[in-house]
């Protein structure tokens, strides 16, 4: 059987803190992801969710278990990996069609493909007719558009998105989870998505990762069984989706309880 696209077995980082003393983010954490699946992982805020995140895309090595990717132990960037985070990369300087084509360019390609490449996506997330806008002359949302692009353009095998949407309304918010789940279910790319948002997730993926308080380790699976394709505005509204959610706040809740705690008594 071929092996998972993404391990990570028992994987655990530490921190050096201030005072000389480690400081554990990750724990003995162990979880799979398939090729083209969408895995969703919640915690509370400041459980290590970021930090699983860079254990897989090798920006940080894990202190002790393994972080496996294609089979292969992480040791640097995997090939094929894209990137989405809570604040943009998207270049101030730059026109729409310059940004979407910075990362074929520096892969190599000529500026002629890269900006066919990137004129192709900047039509697929619908900003045809924007390509020679600023940033600044754009909506937030606009901008995401931009972001997802951009990561789009190269054709990631994974991708790697950190609370990519937090910073928008409700209904762009909405608007770009749509997006996003269109554009990837033509991409056969597989997916770790991290959110605060309990719905979100659900909304969104094939599997939700229940992560503990920190230190990170997995607290509980859930597989999402809803049909695909989703628009997310109306699938919230269906009964399935609040029993799985009302199922999946359950183990969630005593986390972000204990997180609460903490947070409290370090502040007190
Ligand atoms: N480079 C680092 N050096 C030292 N400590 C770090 C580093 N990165 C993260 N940490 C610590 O590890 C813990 C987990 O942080 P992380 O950002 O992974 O959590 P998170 O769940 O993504 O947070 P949030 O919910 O706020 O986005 C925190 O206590 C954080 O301070």
């Amino acid at each position: 059987m071929a092996p998972p696209l993404i391990e990570l077995i028992r994987a655990t980082k530490r921190f050096p803190s201030g005072s000389g003393s480690v400081h554990t983010a990750v724990r003995e954490l162990s979880m799979t992801v398939e090729p083209g699946q969408f895995v969703a992982v919640v915690g509370p805020t400041g459980c290590g969710k970021s930090t699983t995140l860079s254990l897989v895309s090798g920006l940080q090595p894990a202190s002790a278990g393994r972080v496996l990717v294609h089979g292969t132990e992480v040791k640097s960037i995997p090939d094929g990996v894209g990137y989405m985070f809570q604040t943009d990369a998207v270049m101030p300087w730059r026109s729409v069609l310059e940004n979407v084509a910075s990362g074929p360019r520096f892969r190599g390609e000529s500026k002629a493909d890269a900006r066919a490449k990137a004129a192709d996506w900047i039509s697929r997330v619908g900003l045809a007719g924007f390509e020679k806008y600023y940033p600044h002359q754009l909506s937030g949302g606009m901008r995401k558009r931009v972001a997802l692009a951009q990561t789009l353009v190269t054709e990631p095998k994974i991708l790697l998105m950190d609370e990519p949407f937090s910073a928008l309304d409700v209904q762009t918010r909405a608007l770009m989870q749509d997006e996003l789940l269109r554009l990837w279910s033509g991409s056969g790319a597989a997916v770790v998505f991290v959110t605060h948002d309990l719905d979100e997730a659900i909304a969104l993926s094939d599997k939700v990762v229940v992560l503990t308080t920190g230190p990170a380790t997995v607290k509980d699976v859930f597989e999402i069984p809803l049909e695909r394709p989703r628009k997310v505005e109306e699938l919230r509204l269906t009964e399935e989706f609040r029993a799985l959610y009302s199922n999946i706040w359950e183990s969630l809740r005593g986390e972000v309880d204990k997180a609460r705690q903490k947070g409290a008594s370090n502040v007190a």
